[in-house]
């Protein structure tokens, strides 16, 4: 077994995304600009969002906090997300899922512009995902692939099962598994002999949100754990797996700062973008 690190990864896209913020930063005058959007005090997503601005901030990127009461309703989020959408100091916008449960979230996510969407929470990021175009990944799909780069795991040919759904997490990281040639299945909640589906997989993503739930896999698998319950747990057996698993990320340290990379590369990027400047990196690989 070998640990996927995420955490070292993380340091190194970071530390390219900061050289470019501040090669931003040079030629407007201004820094990269990130709104981050809370509803609510859901205590994990306070700490989630505060690290995100944390490590934007060490990343030469503003941060702006709009933090709303509980209370609001989907037309008042609506309004604040549409004033960020058109405001032009603001380079990418950040909706902290989960929104209270009176909110429509869908509604919400769609009223980030896609040319903000650094997040890659709107239709047109999940659709760019699925026909290969350029845009933005979702966060965590998109730090997912990055870590499997990073690790040389080819996915050609290869069957990657997904266990979860979600319209951020579950069905984008299918998505961007199958245009890298892997055939990929869908595992959820309704799903019949999950185990046994699980167990035929070369590469499993866990994205259901319980933990330790994937307890089996076949020897030699690589293990993505993309589970994030209360107390730092991922939704993978870690010691139950870790002898068997040939790649297999941590808990905390995998996935988790992944996530946070690529929402700050993405930052920058639409910032670049909508600066239409020409982003030496991209040019230049
Ligand atoms: N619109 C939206 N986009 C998201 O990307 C999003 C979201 N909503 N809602 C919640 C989930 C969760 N999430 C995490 C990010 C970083 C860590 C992370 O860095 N965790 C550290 C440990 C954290 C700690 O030390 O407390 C680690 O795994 O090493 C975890 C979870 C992003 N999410």
């Amino acid at each position: 077994m070998a640990l996927m690190s995420g955490t070292d990864v993380a340091r190194e896209i970071t530390e390219q995304t900061t050289k470019r913020a501040s090669e931003f930063e040079q030629r407007t005058g201004r820094k990269p600009c990130l709104a981050a959007v809370l509803v609510g005090e859901d205590p994990a997503s306070v700490t989630y969002v505060k690290m995100k601005r944390n490590r934007s901030a060490k990343a030469g990127i503003e941060s702006r906090f709009v933090h709303l009461p509980e209370q609001t309703t989907t037309e008042q989020l609506v309004a604040e997300i549409t004033k960020l959408s058109e405001d032009p100091g603001v380079d990418g916008i950040l909706l902290q899922h989960p929104v209270p449960k009176h909110i429509d979230e869908r509604a919400a996510f769609e009223a980030i512009a896609p040319s903000k969407d650094v997040d890659g929470v709107t239709m047109h990021s999940f659709a760019a995902m699925a026909f290969s175009e350029p845009g933005f990944a979702s966060a965590t799909p998109g730090g997912i692939m990055r870590l499997l780069e990073a690790y040389e795991v080819d996915l050609k040919g290869k069957h990657a099962v997904v266990v979860g759904r979600s319209p951020i997490l579950g069905k984008p990281v299918a998505m961007l598994m199958l245009a890298k040639d892997a055939t990929v299945t869908i595992c959820h909640s309704k799903t019949e002999n999950l185990d046994q589906i699980v167990r035929t997989a070369d590469i499993v993503v866990a994205a259901v949100g319980k933990p330790k739930f994937i307890t089996a896999i076949k020897p030699g698998a690589v293990v993505i754990d993309a589970g994030y319950n209360e107390g730092n747990v991922g939704d993978v057996d870690f010691e139950q797996l870790a002898d068997s698993a040939s790649l297999i990320t941590p808990v905390p340290g995998g996935v988790g700062p992944m996530t946070i990379a690529l929402l700050l590369e993405q930052t920058v990027s639409a910032a670049t973008r909508r600066a239409d400047l020409v982003d030496v990196s991209e040019v230049v690989g």
